[in-house]
């Protein structure tokens, strides 16, 4: 049985999981910190990690991108969408007002994943723009600390399955700024995933680093893939962290490696001085909404 290691019982990434399986059977092992999920496959003590990457309203996570980049070598083996459905948390009753309402005026203090407060920030600056907002390894850990803390006035956002989790009460349901709030998620392994579920496609990402002092280095390289018609999906930048003003370019092209114009792309963009570090060439998996068991 394949180990993978994912954020707390709960999370976002734990419930994205249990959907990508599809009842097949894991052995999962849960950390409080990415950092801890990134460690236990490089350290070889699972097989792999779930890494949430994109988020529809905040983004790439860069806390995680950046950890692929630079301080693991753990190739992305497989990618999938699922949607973060994000709810206020707290003890039954702490924020019931007299009227039986929520009273927001009791709420002192917010915990959450930083990616899921900031996909709730209408919704804070709406009902409780005086919390003050306290950042946790992920959400069901601030579920967790709400549970330890009664009493206190702190609530939690987090999944349905975190409250269920910790044994804590909906204050109120979807909360986030958007409904149509979906996370890329990434398998990040040694060795290929074989799951039963049929993949919807195949993505290769790379990491192009461009020599300096050469104008129009961007342009030459999307013309590699361009006059090919090898579609990307995503192309961003991120500093190198060596030198002010240098960055990477992480790019998604829809293809596997294996494909018969993908090498050649890769070889010309070489031979322009680029220097090319394959990230993961992996099946996605799309969502499936009739399949899904979301609350
Ligand atoms: O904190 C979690 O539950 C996670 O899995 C990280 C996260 C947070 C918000 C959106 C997607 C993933």
């Amino acid at each position: 049985m394949k180990s993978i290691a994912v954020l707390p019982q709960g999370s976002v990434s734990h419930e994205a999981l249990l959907h990508l399986l599809g009842g097949e059977s894991v052995d999962l092992v849960h950390h409080k910190l990415i950092s801890e999920v990134f460690l236990s496959t490089a350290g070889g003590t699972t097989d792999y990690s779930v890494i949430p990457i994109e988020n529809t309203i905040e983004g790439s996570v860069s806390l995680h991108i950046d950890w692929l980049i630079n301080e693991v070598n753990l190739p992305m083996q497989a990618e999938w969408i699922f949607p973060s459905i994000q709810n206020l948390i707290g003890h039954p009753q702490e924020f019931k007002g007299a009227d039986g309402k929520t009273d927001y005026s009791k709420i002192v203090r917010i915990l959450s994943h930083p990616v899921a407060t900031a996909q709730c920030g209408q919704y804070i600056r709406e009902h409780a723009p005086w919390a003050e907002l306290e950042p946790t390894g992920s959400t069901s850990g601030a579920v967790e600390i709400v549970k330890d803390n009664p009493g206190k006035g702190w609530a939690a956002i987090g999944t349905t399955l975190g409250a269920a989790t910790h044994g804590l009460e909906i204050v109120a349901r979807r909360i986030t700024d958007h409904n149509n709030n979906f996370t890329r998620f990434v398998l990040v392994g040694p060795e290929p995933v074989a799951l039963a579920r049929k993949s919807n496609g195949d993505k290769t990402s790379l990491l192009v680093t461009l020599p300096e002092d050469f104008p129009g280095a961007l342009h030459q390289v999307l013309a590699a893939f361009s006059w090919r018609k090898l579609n990307l999906s995503r192309i961003e930048s991120r500093p190198t962290k060596k030198k002010l003003g240098t960055y990477y370019f992480y790019i998604d092209v829809l293809e596997p490696i294996e494909s018969v114009l993908l090498p050649g792309a890769i070889e010309e963009i070489k031979a322009l001085g680029c220097q090319v570090r394959i990230l993961g060439s992996y099946p996605t998996y799309t969502y499936e909404e009739e399949k899904a068991e979301v609350q």
